[in-house]
C-alpha cells in the first residue's frame, strides 16, 4: 500500500482520525519490539495504529509516543515529567513511585506508566549508544527453594557489588501470594543491611494479581530500575512454581541457589528449571555441610551434563559458595561477567533480549485476550455452568470450549 506525502508529513492528523485498518501483520510490528522502539505493553495498547502495512518505521514509532502523550491531561503530563528526571537523576523516591504507577491497574495510570515506559526506553536506547550497544545493566534472575539461602545470598552479594561501585536493585517477584494469599518473600523483614545501602534499591513483587500481571510490571520495573542507573538488577523468584520460569524470560542470566540436599529435599524444583540455569550455587558449603556441598555439586555437574547446550559459548556451571562466610562468592560474580562478557560478544545477548520482548509481548496479548473472553457478556454467565458439565462428564472439553467460543465470537 503506497502511503499518501502528506500523511508522512502530518502523521498526527493521520492517527488522530483514529482510522483502523482490519489488516494486522504481527510480524513487521515486532520490529518495534526487537528495535526496543516501543514497549511490548505499549504495542500491545496501541496496536489498532500499526495495521498500515509497510508504514515508515520512525513514522509509526513516533505517532504511537505522541498519541499517548496528547491523551494526557497537564497534570498526568507534570506527573511523567517529574518522573522522568527524578529517575534519570537517580532519585529512589522517584523510581519507588514509578515503579507503583507501572504496577496500577488503574485505567488512567496505566496509560500515563506507558508514556513514562516509553521516555526512560528512548532514553535507554540513546544511553546504549553512546555505550557502543552495550546493555545498561546486567538482568539476573535468581530463584531456589524455600530456605535456599537466597536472602542471605543476595544480602551478601549485593554489599559486595555496591562496595565495588554497582548500583544494585533487587525485585522480588513472588505470585504465590496472589495465589495462596501469603507471600513467601515479602512478609518478613529480609536484606536488612542491603536495604540501607543507599546504592541499593529493593523492591517486593505487588501481592495481588496473576503471575501474568506480576510478570509485566517485573519487566516494566525492570527498565525503571536501569533508567535509574542500576547496572545490576537481580530478579529473585521462590523456585516453587511456574514464576521461575516467567523470570527466566525476562533476564540475561538465570541462576539457581539450592541448599546442599539431595532429591526427596528438592521435590518442589521443577526439573525444567535446572535446564534454564546458567548458574547452579551450591550454598552453604560450610562447616559440616561441607561435604554434602561437595556431593551435591558432583551430582549437579554429571547432571547437567546431559542437558542439551543453550549456548554456543557458555557450558553451565555448578559452584558451591557458602552466603553466611562470603566464601565463593566473589569468584561467583567473575564467572557471571565473564558470562556476560561472552554472550556479549557472540551476539547471543542481544538476539535473547530481542526474543523476549516478543515474548513479553505475546504473554501481554495471551494475558488481555482471556480477561476479555472470561468477563465478555456473551460468555461470563455460560463459564460456570459449562465448566459444571464439563466436571460431571457430560460434556467434553473440547466441545465446551467450542461453545464458549462460539458465543464469544457471536457477541464480538
Ligand atoms: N550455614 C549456612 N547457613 C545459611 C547460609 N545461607 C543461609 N543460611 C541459613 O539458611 C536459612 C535460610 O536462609 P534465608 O536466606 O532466609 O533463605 P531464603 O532462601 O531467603 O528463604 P525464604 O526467605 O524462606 O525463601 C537461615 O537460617 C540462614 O541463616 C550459608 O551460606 N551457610
Amino acid at each position: 500500500m503506497k502511503i499518501p506525502a502528506f500523511l508522512l508529513r502530518f502523521p498526527h492528523h493521520y492517527f488522530s482520525r483514529r482510522t483502523c485498518f482490519k489488516s494486522v501483520h504481527f510480524s513487521s510490528r515486532s520490529d518495534f519490539l526487537c528495535t526496543g522502539s516501543l514497549t511490548p505493553m505499549h504495542l500491545c495498547c496501541t496496536k489498532q495504529m500499526f495495521s498500515l502495512k509497510g508504514l515508515k518505521r520512525g513514522l509509526c514509532h513516533q505517532a504511537a509516543i505522541d498519541q499517548q502523550v496528547e491523551g494526557l491531561s497537564d497534570r498526568e503530563q507534570g506527573l511523567v515529567d517529574r518522573l522522568y528526571s527524578g529517575l534519570i537523576e537517580g532519585h529512589r523516591a522517584c523510581l519507588a513511585e514509578a515503579i507503583t504507577l507501572v504496577e496500577s491497574t488503574h485505567h488512567r495510570k496505566k496509560k500515563v506508566a506507558q508514556v513514562l515506559l516509553q521516555k526512560v526506553l528512548s532514553y535507554h536506547r540513546e544511553q546504549e549508544k553512546l555505550n557502543q550497544g552495550k546493555p545498561l545493566a546486567f538482568r539476573v534472575g535468581l530463584s531456589g527453594p524455600p530456605g535456599a539461602g537466597k536472602s542471605t545470598f543476595i544480602e551478601c552479594f549485593g554489599k559486595m557489588l555496591t562496595e565495588r561501585g554497582h548500583k544494585v536493585s533487587v525485585l522480588a517477584v513472588d505470585p504465590s501470594s496472589s495465589t495462596s494469599g501469603g507471600s513467601l518473600l515479602g512478609d518478613k523483614t529480609r536484606m536488612t543491611e542491603l536495604s540501607r545501602d543507599m546504592n541499593a534499591y529493593i523492591r517486593p513483587s505487588p501481592t495481588r494479581g496473576t503471575l501474568g500481571g506480576v510478570t509485566r510490571t517485573t519487566n516494566e520495573a525492570i527498565l525503571l530500575c536501569e533508567g535509574g542507573g542500576y547496572d545490576v538488577v537481580l530478579v529473585e523468584t521462590v523456585g516453587v512454581g511456574q514464576s521461575e520460569f516467567a523470570v527466566a524470560d525476562m533476564v540475561d542470566m538465570f541462576i539457581l541457589l539450592l541448599p546442599p540436599a539431595g532429591g526427596d529435599e528438592l521435590q518442589g524444583i521443577k526439573r525444567g528449571i535446572i535446564e534454564m540455569a546458567d548458574l547452579v550455587a551450591i550454598n552453604k558449603a560450610d562447616g559440616d555441610l561441607i561435604v554434602p556441598a561437595r556431593r551435591i555439586q558432583a551430582e549437579y555437574v554429571s547432571a547437567m551434563k546431559l542437558l542439551r547446550k543453550r549456548s554456543k559459548v557458555w557450558r553451565p556451571k555448578v559452584m558451591r559458595i557458602s552466603a553466611k562466610t562470603g566464601e565463593g562468592i566473589s569468584d561467583m560474580w567473575d564467572k557471571m561477567t565473564k558470562f556476560r562478557d561472552l554472550v556479549f560478544m557472540s551476539g547471543e545477548l542481544i538476539a535473547k533480549r530481542r526474543k523476549q520482548q516478543k515474548v513479553w509481548m505475546w504473554n501481554l496479548i495471551q494475558e488481555n485476550m482471556l480477561e476479555n473472553f472470561r468477563s465478555h457478556l456473551a460468555v461470563k454467565d455460560k463459564i460456570p455452568l459449562l465448566e459444571e458439565k464439563v466436571l460431571s462428564g457430560v460434556l467434553s472439553p473440547g466441545l465446551a470450549a467450542d461453545l464458549l467460543l462460539k458465543a464469544f465470537k457471536g457477541g464480538l
